[in-house]
């Protein structure tokens, strides 16, 4: 199998750097070290509350580094605006609710395709790849395809929250209805991404899906990054990506 992807998201340096205002930590100077400790790429999701990224974050994190930016967003006007400016290289269309913790479920794709096809297609234009970040449904999965999505990252959240939980039977159950969307998703000539919520702990077995050629992930490894560094966090997933991958 190819080496797996690891892309590293940034939202949660911007998190705590606006518990306090100011300027610091600043969201730019990780995804630098991130690039220096190997990321493949960079994710950052530009909240329409704006609660963490911000418009001159996802600039100057373009502007700075030298791997692939994926720009997080809801498929608003705004957002098309302000991607068609930074021009990323990836665009993922997340669903937002405002009230959220985090992004619950995945964006409902199949009773909006007329919209997200219009919506999408200049975003392909400009040269983006466009991901949809859908839950492990085969139904949103093949509407991804029809609309002209290149990519689909499959929300692993239910299943990390139940590893996370130590709920056995509820996580074998996700797990294999992300293994299924995977599956679907390719048959579908979609490319497979996977993210939300991973950890040490459930990492492998997404890792392990031949399918899957990328994964997001940075709550965690940003909370871990406290007590081992970003590289060492970053050396330690990798290391267990590269084992689940062998
Ligand atoms: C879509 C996704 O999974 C990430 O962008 C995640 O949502 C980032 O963290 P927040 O949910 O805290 O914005
Ligand atoms: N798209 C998922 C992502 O970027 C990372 O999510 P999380 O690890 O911060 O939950």
């Amino acid at each position: 199998m190819d080496r797996l992807r690891l892309g590293i998201n940034v939202d949660h340096v911007a998190t705590i750097r606006n518990a306090r205002g100011g300027a610091v930590p600043d969201p730019v100077r990780a995804a630098l070290a991130a690039e220096a400790a190997g990321a493949d790429g960079i994710t950052a999701h530009l909240r329409e509350d704006r609660r963490h990224i911000r418009d001159a974050d996802m600039a100057a994190i373009r502007e700075a580094i030298s791997i692939p930016l994926n720009f997080e967003m809801a498929a608003t006007e705004e957002m098309a605006r302000i991607a068609l400016e930074v021009r990323p290289h990836a665009v993922c269309l997340v669903p937002e609710r405002r009230e959220e913790r985090t992004t619950e479920g995945g964006l409902e794709v199949a009773g909006d395709r007329d919209r997200l096809t219009a919506y999408i297609a200049p975003l392909t234009q400009m040269g983006a790849r466009v991901s949809l970040f859908v839950a492990a449904d085969p139904e949103q999965i093949a509407a991804a395809a029809q609309v002209g999505a290149a990519v689909v990252e499959l929300h692993t959240g239910s299943y990390c929250d139940a590893v996370a939980e130590g709920r056995d039977d509820d996580a074998a159950r996700e797990c294999a209805r992300l293994a299924e969307g995977a599956q679907i998703a390719a048959k579908h000539g979609l490319e497979v991404h996977a993210g939300h919520g991973i950890t040490y702990d459930s990492v492998a077995p997404i890792a392990a899906m031949p399918e899957v050629v990328e994964l997001n992930i940075g709550h965690f490894l940003i909370g871990e990054a406290v007590f081992r560094g970003l590289d060492g966090a970053m050396a330690e997933m990798r290391r267990l990506m590269d084992a689940a991958r062998a």
